[in-house]
């Protein structure tokens, strides 16, 4: 993927123009650019690019998403840059404050239960639903359902979902916060989420909710790959490849957002390597007092 990001970033030795579209995080739409210069602070948070036929998709430093059609390229003999407009951060979003104006009357508990990809994370919530009463929210199905629904970012969130990457904090988000407003309840099983430190501060900053607790499953990878390969629900990143790279990105990015909550002492770790009765028995116990 690097000779993609060599040619978005490189000077201006070479001129061609490119069609471009840019998914803006604050405006929530794709648009069509040529010609627009990438400013020095906006960049591809990662060599790793999503390709999906001609298209390929870059996650940028400020949250949008670019998208390069190689089949538009459009040649030109002189002058010519690549150039992405600046759109502003989930943080400083225009919804932002929208959003917690809607949430923040609401003030629903929230707990969050986070654990490697197969550790038993949608198991228990389900025993957790039944035995206390919350409303469970996995980020993945939420995902999942924005696919199937033919939304305009459902190529972009299976492209994503394939190659185990995390999709753009405002993205899930947005998700959540509709499913939390349509849902009665006001108690909250948050799967899945947040997975990375920046889905962690988007969350807080766009919600302004601070987890109860957060319940961390942990598993030994070996455990974890025998039950992914075993799930069976036609999940196209429950194969060999990408459950690698799901652990890479566990293990990369979302075991920073388990030491943040654990330095805030608000982490119960459960030995979820065990059988699912016995992962149960803990859960409850974890619960008990937060009744
Ligand atoms: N404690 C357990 N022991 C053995 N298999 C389990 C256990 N918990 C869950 N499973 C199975 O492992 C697979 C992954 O579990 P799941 O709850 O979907 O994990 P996650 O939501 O964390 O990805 C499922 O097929 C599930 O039935
Ligand atoms: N906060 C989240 C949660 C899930 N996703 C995407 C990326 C993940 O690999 C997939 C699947 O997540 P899900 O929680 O359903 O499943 P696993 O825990 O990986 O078994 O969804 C995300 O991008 N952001």
């Amino acid at each position: 993927m690097g000779n993609y990001r060599a040619d978005l970033l490189k000077d201006h030795a070479n001129y061609d123009y490119f069609y471009l579209e840019l998914f803006a995080s604050t405006t929530w739409e794709w648009r069509e650019l040529r010609n627009i210069r990438l400013s020095s602070y906006v960049y591809p948070v990662s060599d790793e690019a999503i390709i999906s036929g001609c298209v390929v998709y870059f996650l940028l430093s400020n949250y949008d998403i670019l998208r390069f059609d190689i089949s538009r390229q459009i040649s030109s003999s002189r002058q010519r840059f690549l150039h992405i407009e600046l759109m502003g951060t989930v943080v400083d979003s225009a919804n932002k404050e929208e959003s917690k104006s809607v949430l923040s009357e609401k003030k629903p508990k929230v707990v969050f239960v986070l654990g490697g990809p197969g550790s038993g994370k949608g198991t228990q919530c389900a025993n957790i639903v039944e035995h206390f009463g919350y409303t469970h929210l996995s980020a993945g199905d939420l995902l999942r359902a924005e696919i199937k629904s033919g939304s305009k970012n459902g190529t972009m969130i299976q492209n994503m979902i394939s190659e185990g990457i995390i999709v753009p904090s405002e993205v899930t988000i947005k998700l959540l916060e509709k499913a939390i407003m349509e849902n009665e309840n006001d108690k909250f099983l948050i799967d899945g989420f947040p997975r990375n430190e920046e889905n962690r501060a988007a969350f807080e900053s766009v919600t302004g909710i601070i987890p109860e607790f957060v319940l961390f499953f942990d598993c030994s990878e070996e455990e974890m790959e025998k039950r992914l390969l075993g799930r069976n629900q036609g999940r196209v990143d429950d194969n060999i490849e990408t459950i690698r790279k799901r652990f890479k990105v566990f293990v990369d990015s979302s075991l920073a957002v388990i030491e943040y909550y654990n330095s805030k002492g608000k982490v119960k770790k459960i030995d979820a390597g065990k059988p699912v009765g016995e992962v149960f028995e803990a859960v409850k116990a974890a619960f008990a007092p937060a009744k």
